[in-house]
């Protein structure tokens, strides 16, 4: 059957539209976490767990003394514990980190939709799955020919954010051809962030009545020798924490920066965070307002370890209200300060 003008047309229009979606889309943000167990069991952790303490970037012990004793001792007995600990946090879609950081994902895809801006966007993890080389093949094969890499960390540190950019790299290493690529490095001072998380705390002091006596930002801690050696990790996690208390207008007195997570006998950042909060029930402090804004999603570090074990520990200390505040997660502030801190990354990038 000859094709009649108007099915021509049709044809016509529709092969331009898919051509200019295809040309906005050559752009992509591919968010990127840790990552988390694929499940919350011994046999998952153990994967999990030798991948995440057998990078370098992370336990920086030379490899002939600490593989001996990652895998002869660590990898025998930490699994278990900690697969118990994820037992408790998991939910019907999954673990909250992989939950929320794919949820982030979507929603900033349709909030730089809206904004005239389409760009394909992505989620990808250090350790686990779905893996960071994977997805750059993704969009490799899709045809994208820019790649905007963005840690989902704000605060810099090479156990992390540098780790992210390793693994970006071991993929270009194995390719052929790859997109243009951009990386941020930490965004622990940028504007919109610090506004979601002052918005999120303030909705909690909406719903609590008010702010509690002391405000406790609890960021994950790093090994104390890794600042020593120029991690800019604590600089900017202190930097994080003054901008926040001076959005909310709270004095010195008002707030209190620990450092939660220690792994391992040596020294870490300090103060730490547990025994912060039970020097402050047991000095009068009744009532605490607790968050964690280097964390951009409820995982097992805020749900298990800070609104679980350090919540019991500040009321069997004598504490009265431990009020945890939680993570941006799907906030649309963070989504919106995201969007905001993409889009100054791709800005100039030329549209072919
Ligand atoms: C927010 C930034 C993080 C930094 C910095 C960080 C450093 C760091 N972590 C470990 C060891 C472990 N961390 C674990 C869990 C974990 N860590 C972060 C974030 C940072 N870590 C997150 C978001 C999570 C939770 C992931 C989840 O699935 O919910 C764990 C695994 C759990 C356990 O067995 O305790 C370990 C181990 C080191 C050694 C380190 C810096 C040197
Ligand atoms: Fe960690
Ligand atoms: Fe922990």
């Amino acid at each position: 059957m000859p094709a009649s003008p108007s099915h021509h047309a049709a044809q016509t229009a529709s092969a331009s539209s898919i051509q200019t979606t295809a040309a906005r889309e050559s752009t992509a943000i591919l968010l990127c976490n840790l990552g988390t167990p694929d499940a919350p069991t011994a046999p998952a952790l153990r994967r999990y767990l030798a991948q995440f303490l057998g990078d370098p970037r992370v336990v920086e012990i030379p490899r002939a003394l600490w593989l001996p004793l990652l895998y002869g001792i660590i990898l025998r007995t930490r699994p278990a514990k900690s697969a118990a600990k994820y037992a408790s946090i998991w939910t019907e879609e999954g673990s909250p980190l992989a939950v929320w950081t794919a949820k982030q994902a979507v929603m900033l895809r349709g909030w730089l939709g809206e904004a005239g801006q389409p760009v394909r966007v992505l989620h990808a993890m250090r350790y686990g799955q779905p893996a960071i080389g994977a997805q750059l093949q993704v969009l490799q094969d899709a045809g994208v020919r820019r790649a905007l890499v963005l840690p989902l960390y704000p605060q810099y540190s090479a156990t992390t954010t540098a780790s992210v950019f390793d693994d970006v790299a071991a993929w270009v290493r194995r390719s052929r051809c790859f997109p243009e690529l951009r990386f941020v490095n930490d965004y622990h001072d940028h504007p919109d962030y610090i506004a979601a998380l002052a918005q999120s705390v303030r909705a909690h002091w909406q719903r609590e009545g008010g702010p509690a006596d002391k405000l406790v930002m609890s960021f994950h801690g790093i090994p104390e020798r890794n600042v020593r050696l120029g991690d800019p990790y604590a600089e900017q996690c202190r930097n994080t924490a003054r901008l926040l208390a001076q959005v909310l207008g709270l004095g010195e007195d008002r707030y209190l920066l620990t450092f939660q997570s220690r792994f391992g006998k040596a020294r870490w950042l300090e103060p730490y965070t547990e025994p912060s909060l039970v020097a402050l029930a047991q000095g009068g402090t009744r009532r605490v307002d607790v968050m964690c804004p280097g964390f951009t999603s409820d995982c097992l570090e805020t749900l298990e370890e800070i609104n679980q074990e350090a919540r019991e520990a500040f009321l069997h200390a004598g504490g009265q209200d431990f009020r945890y505040i939680p993570c941006l997660n799907d906030n649309p502030a963070w989504i919106t300060a995201l969007s905001r801190i993409a889009q100054q990354h791709l800005a100039g990038w030329s549209q072919p």
